[in-house]
């Protein structure tokens, strides 16, 4: 079994873009600029959102973050994002997911200039890419298609299994798996809560990708031989010996699944730092779309 390091493709990502900054600099151009808007105080978006922002500094970005409370409404969250949308230092943000249950998702989103949007969830960004046009990937999928490609795991004519279908992972890493190019080529099989049968498929899979968060979901005896794992899930586990009151728990139950893995991402240390990573190249893509 080996292990696909994500905090060390990470870092190498994030080196190749602070070389890119730094050329900027001596050159006086200006630099990328990435803004975050977080609305209310959850603890785990809290951490993504400065965790982001050091990002940032690491590779020489510019940043922005707006804190705004949980009992915004609808229209003043919009009224910000038109803000930002038309202030032309900013090259492209994100809203940080999921929003209180009063503010209806989809309208934020749909609210965000579509050049703008380095995450990809605006319905334009979504269909160009589902049509593979070149623009910005959700930076989740897009993380697992680098990670691929930098391991060179072969994906063509594999049967790759994804579980869930969220927006913001299962749904667009199914279409990229599935995308005329490599990585790529996979035959894909989208499952979800309502899939009856679900081993029946992963013990077939060569290549499977955990996205519900449940912890430990994914058993050795649902995988077959030799396949390649990646695991998405990332929840927060009550564990009293741990500093921070938490563990981190992923869908794999990594043990005993890595036994039969040929390739297998750890949690944390996977998926996580790509994604950081991806959303730094989409800020750049960005920043380059607008010179
Ligand atoms: N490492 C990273 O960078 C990131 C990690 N995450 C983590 O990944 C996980 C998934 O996130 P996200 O996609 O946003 O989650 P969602 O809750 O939006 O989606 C979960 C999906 O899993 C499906 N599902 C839930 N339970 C089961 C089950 N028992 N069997 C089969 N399918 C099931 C759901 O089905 P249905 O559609 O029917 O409800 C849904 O499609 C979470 O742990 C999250 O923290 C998320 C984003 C980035
Ligand atoms: N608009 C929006 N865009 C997102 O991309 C988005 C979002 N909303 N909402 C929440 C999810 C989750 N997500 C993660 C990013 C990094 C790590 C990450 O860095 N994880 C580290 C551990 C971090 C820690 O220690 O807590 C790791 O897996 O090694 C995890 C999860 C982005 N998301
Ligand atoms: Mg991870």
């Amino acid at each position: 079994m080996q292990i696909l390091d994500g905090i060390k493709l990470a870092k190498e990502i994030k080196q190749e873009i602070k070389e890119l900054v730094q050329n900027y600099k001596d050159q006086g151009v200006r630099v990328p600029h990435l803004g975050a808007i977080l609305v209310g105080s959850n603890g785990a978006s809290q951490t993504y959102v400065d965790n982001k922002i050091k990002d940032c500094h690491f590779v020489g970005f510019e940043s922005s973050e707006l804190r705004l409370p949980d009992t915004i409404s609808q229209e003043d969250l919009i009224a910000e994002i038109e803000k930002w949308n038309n202030d032309d230092t900013l090259d492209g943000f994100i809203v940080q997911l999921p929003l209180p249950k009063h503010i209806d998702q989809e309208a934020v989103i749909n609210a965000i200039d579509p050049k703008k949007d380095v995450d990809g969830f605006h319905p334009m960004n979504f269909g160009k890419m589902a049509l593979e046009m070149e623009t910005f990937l959700p930076a989740t999928p897009y993380g697992i298609m680098e990670m691929l490609e930098r391991y060179n795991i072969d994906t063509a004519g594999k049967h790759t299994v994804v579980i869930g279908r969220s927006r913001i992972v299962g749904r667009p890493m199914s279409i990229l798996m599935s995308k005329n190019g490599n990585p790529g080529n996979s035959t894909v099989t989208l499952t979800h809560s309502k899939t009856k049968n679900l081993e029946q498929f992963t013990k077939e899979a060569d290549i499977v990708i955990t996205a519900l968060g449940v912890p430990g979901f994914l058993k050795a005896d649902m995988v077959k031989d030799g396949a390649v794992i990646v695991d998405v899930g990332i929840t927060r586990v009550d564990d009293e010996t741990n500093p921070r009151g938490f563990r981190l728990a992923g869908d794999v139950d990594f043990d005993n699944v890595k036994e039969k893995a040929s390739w297998i991402t750890p949690v944390p240390g996977g998926v996580g730092p790509m994604t950081r990573a991806m959303l730094l190249k989409n800020t750049l893509l960005a920043c380059n779309n607008k010179k």
